[in-house]
């Protein structure tokens, strides 16, 4: 639910895109060790990452190794059930809000194949009568696997919490109050989303996931290790992500893109099948998608506006719900 294309006539994804070219260029990771030890100077190299590549790799990001283990563990065994029991858990017509996306149903906007994945989400739980419930679906839990909602909900705050971290640098970096962001996403409409790519048969039709940006505000990203994910760089190579084992890798979604006028860039981004001595083990991966509470209303920060930057989005303030409404119509998903 969280992508669409905007030049996938540039790069068709049926495609063979692994004998493409990647370029040698790598992005330097940031350790969040610096975080406590020198705030100003993580936010910088932080803030640099996310101008020049739209992402940044993060080391050391303190999450506890027990609630991702537990919430993989849980989401590789879902994934293992028959093809018909997983689908109880599909909504159809719902934009895979919650619970299971099967294999074959999402594709990138204009392509002409499905990506080569199945998916599962999970969204924010809130009290009875909160006004923003009409905006969240309630989650599906599957019973095939005991201790599936207590992992599965355990890392998607875990991920909420380190995201609002993450965004106290970003507030920095945009010399915004420290806690610029904190009463603007605490009750967000984010998405953690646990992603299974198979194995990919040497003929399969389509990649792993075609190419597009993402909706949301950032995207926190575990389980890049397994090759595949690249950026589109600003000169139009593809750039292979390569993170060092258990890094974070966190890139810039449309809506903070939006809000800072472009400043920090929602790059275009795709997962490759995998080499032939690779075709044979499934790839995991888990984004947790950051939204902006619903009613937040995203217009340009006047900082991000210069005459050399001038306002693209002048009187165009939108409500985050209605952005991303909006994008999840044009991508056809709801
Ligand atoms: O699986 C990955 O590495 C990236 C997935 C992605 O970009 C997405 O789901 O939006
Ligand atoms: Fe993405």
């Amino acid at each position: 639910m969280e992508t669409a294309s905007k030049d996938h006539k540039a790069f068709p994804v049926t495609a063979t895109p692994t004998t493409e070219p990647a370029s040698g260029r790598s992005i330097e990771p940031v350790s969040m060790t610096l975080y406590d030890a020198d705030f100003q100077g993580f936010s910088d190299q932080l803030g640099a990452s996310f101008e020049r590549y739209g992402f940044a790799v993060i080391a050391d990001h303190g999450l506890d190794a027990a609630i991702i283990d537990a919430a993989l563990e849980d989401a590789k065994a879902f994934f293992a059930l028959p093809e018909e029991v997983k689908r109880r858990y599909h909504q159809p017509g719902t934009g895979g809000a919650r619970g299971l996306t099967p294999f074959g149903v999402e594709a990138a906007k204009g392509a002409t194949t499905v990506d080569l994945k199945e998916f599962w989400h999970v969204g924010r739980e809130l009290p009875e009568g909160h006004p923003y419930r009409k905006y969240m679906r309630d989650n599906v839990w599957p019973t095939e696997v005991p201790g599936f909602r207590e992992h599965l909900y355990g890392m998607f705050s875990a991920m909420d919490a380190l995201g609002r971290r993450i965004l106290r640098a970003i507030a920095r970096h945009l010399q915004l109050g420290d806690d610029y962001f904190e009463d603007k996403v605490q009750l967000g409409n984010s998405v953690l989303r646990m992603l299974h790519y198979p194995p990919v048969p040497a003929d399969a039709p389509g990649v792993r996931a075609g190419a597009h940006e993402d909706i949301n505000v950032i995207t926190l990203l575990l389980g890049a290790e397994e090759a595949g994910l690249q950026l589109k760089d600003a000169d139009g190579e593809w750039l292979d992500i390569a993170p060092p084992p258990n890094a974070l890798v966190v890139n810039i979604g449309d809506m903070l893109q939006r809000l800072t006028n472009h400043v920090l860039p929602s790059t275009t981004h795709r997962v490759v099948n995998p080499a032939p001595e690779r075709r044979g083990f499934a790839r995991y991966s888990t984004p947790f998608f950051l939204h902006f509470n619903p009613d937040f209303v995203i217009e340009s920060l006047p900082s991000t506006v210069t005459p050399e930057n001038p306002d693209r989005y002048a009187g165009k303030a939108i409500m985050a719900e209605d952005f991303l409404t909006e994008r999840l119509r044009e991508i056809r998903l709801i």
